[in-house]
């Protein structure tokens, strides 16, 4: 059974951690290869910046030129794609909050069509934090920062250990960061 994305009532407003990059700073990519951020010819190639929020909650707003290699029907963007940038300004938000954490369940409703050669602007907001669980939500508006709303979002993201990727992750992709093959059978021990 679908569990609700609806914020609790106890649920805590979601700052940003002290280390976390202020108000105005682009976000770096958070891994070379990523899909969603990293510079890469088949990426999303998102770029993303700490926005204000009235209530003090983290947000994010992410830019995305929407490209000919990215159609689902002929001139409009693959609906999979929106969630997916989604995931990334979802993903994003949630780590000026804590990190690391993971896409528990996320939820699109896509309300216009997005026309390839135009750009997406994306908002995500942490909206709540109860424990390990983190409720989010995103919109995403075409053209401008406030132009028409083309899609939305609601999302759970969950704060899981160093562990969750140390024993999932392909390992040559954990060894080129840094990690060594002995922290890798550690954890998988
Ligand atoms: C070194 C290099 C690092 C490098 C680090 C780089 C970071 C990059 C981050 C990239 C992020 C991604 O790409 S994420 C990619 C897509 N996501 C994933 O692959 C996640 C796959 N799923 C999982 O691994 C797992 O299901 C988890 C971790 C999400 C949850 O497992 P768990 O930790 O065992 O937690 P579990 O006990 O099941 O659930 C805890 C609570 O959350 C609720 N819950 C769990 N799943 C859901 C759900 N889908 N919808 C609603 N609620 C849910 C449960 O009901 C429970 O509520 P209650 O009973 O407590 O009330």
């Amino acid at each position: 059974m679908a569990v609700s994305l609806d914020l609790p009532a106890d649920a805590a407003l979601a700052e940003r951690h002290e280390k976390a990059p202020a108000v105005g700073e682009r976000l770096p990519v958070h891994s070379a290869v990523c899909f969603g951020c990293a510079d890469i010819p088949h990426g999303l190639r998102l770029a993303s910046w700490v926005a204000d929020d009235e209530a003090g909650a983290a947000v994010v707003t992410s830019r995305m030129e929407l490209r000919p290699d990215q159609q689902g029907a002929p001139g409009l963007l693959h609906g999979g794609l929106l969630t997916s940038a989604f995931d990334e300004v979802l993903g994003s938000v949630v780590a000026l909050v804590t990190r690391p954490c993971v896409t528990a369940r996320l939820e699109t409703d896509f309300r216009r069509p997005m026309p390839i050669g135009r750009t997406l602007w994306l908002r995500g907001r942490v909206d709540g934090r109860r424990g390990r669980k983190l409720y989010v939500s995103g919109t995403a508006h075409l053209d401008d920062e406030h132009g028409p709303v083309v899609g939305t979002a609601k999302a759970l993201f969950l704060k899981v250990e160093m562990e969750h990727f140390l024993k999932n992750s392909r390992p040559e992709d954990l060894e080129a960061l840094g990690v060594s093959p002995e922290q890798i059978r550690a954890a998988r021990s």
